[in-house]
């Protein structure tokens, strides 16, 4: 195993895209996978001159609860040759990439997982959740709150100012929830990207933005499939992206996809569980909602990571953590904040509760709360009325979410 070097990218790559089982991806998306690759923190193992285990991260910023953002390894591109699995090539690599993590002074690394069963033996836990649905539009109505009619919709054609007004849409709403990535270079263009290979007969990605007195306030980004099954027009919308400013700029895009003729199903792949719309509809169950796990959190180095976002309460806590992946963080920490802020340090006081790890990655980003964790028996109390006080601190307003893949 060694760091990958830029000649050998086409055949790691190659290698990679096998070990996830698929075909050959369009020129236009592999250029920009190229592109935001960083071949120096990316890693790469051989058999002889055979490619057979491949690992990379990207130096993300993820915003954390309180709206500040964190370092974070977003880990990627992670794939073991099926001739050479279950032989510890992926254990060593996810040694070699914290062991590394860890010396780059990144706090927190983070990942979409293919399978979730794969990382929590690496200290990982899912952060965050999101939903899809399937609603039927022909059944499902919608409540508009005041103001929607004041909202101007309108379709960008020019590829490039429809990027250019997604971006600033999509970078003021980065603070706004934790798990949100901060935009590094050319990846405005991979959440853009439209090769035709990957339409399967749907139409190409439409950038449609709200706007209010000449000010773009919302976007979404969707496909049309035609479906004319017994002659009967029963289309589909999916929905890519949609992001918008204020709830009328909301509601006004989702009244454009509800009302696109000849559909009959506006198909949502990726919302934040708490996403407005649930309590705008009709019939929230012909709305088909199922909940997925989506980001899935390290803390590299626990004292960095909790003094790195806000708590909403006031809380001063000793935690009693075991990490025996990475045991530069087992031992006990002292945790006091508040919303302005936190510090975390290594500590000999007695402790107020006991966890490993994991726990503290689920709770990292207030997707799942301490107090449900330890009614899982995962979290133990040892002093009373932490819990209670370290569940409400670890909370978060806005649902954490990941719109941004990688
Ligand atoms: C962030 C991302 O990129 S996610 C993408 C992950 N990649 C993929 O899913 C591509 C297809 N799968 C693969 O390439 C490989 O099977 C990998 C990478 C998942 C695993 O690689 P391997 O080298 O076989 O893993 P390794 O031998 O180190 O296994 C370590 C442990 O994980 C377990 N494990 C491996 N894969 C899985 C899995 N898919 N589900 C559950 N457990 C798994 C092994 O059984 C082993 O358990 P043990 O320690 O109790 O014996």
């Amino acid at each position: 195993m060694r760091v990958l070097r830029p000649s050998e990218w086409n055949e790691w790559f190659e290698a990679l895209g096998l070990a996830f089982g698929g075909g050959a991806m369009p020129a236009a998306k592999r250029d920009l996978y190229r592109e935001v690759t960083h071949v120096d923190r990316s890693l790469a193992v051989w058999d002889g001159t055979e490619p057979v285990g491949s690992a990379s991260s990207f130096p993300f910023s993820i915003t954390v609860p309180g709206g500040g953002l964190v370092r974070a390894a977003g880990v990627t591109m992670v794939g073991v040759a099926s001739t050479h699995r279950r032989r510890g090539i992926l254990t060593s690599m996810m040694r070699r990439q914290l062991d590394d993590v860890r010396a780059w002074g990144e706090p927190v690394a983070a990942l979409y997982a293919s399978e979730p069963g794969i990382y929590g033996r690496f200290g990982y836990d899912t952060a965050s959740h999101l939903i899809r649905a399937e609603i039927d539009t022909d059944r499902v109505g919608l409540t508009l709150p005041e103001g929607t009619d004041a909202v101007r919709i309108r379709r960008v054609r020019d590829a490039g100012a429809a990027l250019a007004a997604f971006e600033e849409v999509y970078a003021a709403q980065v603070p706004a929830r934790p798990g949100m990535i901060a935009r590094l270079p050319h990846w405005d263009r991979l959440g853009a990207v439209d090769p035709v290979e990957d339409r399967a007969g749907a139409s190409e990605l439409l950038s449609v933005v709200a706007e209010r007195d000449g000010r773009v306030t919302g976007c979404v980004r969707y496909r049309t499939r035609a479906d004319w099954t017994d002659s009967v027009p029963q289309g589909r919308v999916e929905v890519r992206d949609l992001f918008a400013h204020d709830p009328a700029s909301y509601a006004a895009l989702l009244r454009h996809l509800w009302g696109i003729d000849l559909t009959s199903t506006v198909q949502m792949e990726n919302r934040p569980v708490d996403d407005p719309w649930q309590l705008l509809v009709s019939d929230i169950r012909r709305c088909r909602v199922r909940v997925v796990d989506s980001l899935h959190v390290r803390l590299v180095d626990v004292g960095a990571a909790l003094a790195a976002r806000s708590y909403a309460t006031p809380v001063d806590v000793v935690l009693e953590v075991s990490d025996p992946f990475c045991p530069w963080n087992t031992g006990r920490w002292r945790l006091s904040g508040d919303t302005k802020g936190a510090a975390c340090a290594p500590t000999r006081d007695a402790a107020d509760l006991s966890l490993s790890v994991r726990e503290l990655a689920a709770a990292y980003l207030g997707g799942t709360r301490l107090g449900t964790l330890a009614a899982a028996g995962r979290v133990r109390e040892l002093r009373e009325g932490a819990l209670a006080d370290a569940d409400a601190a670890f909370t978060s307003g806005a649902a954490p979410w990941g719109p941004h893949m990688f």
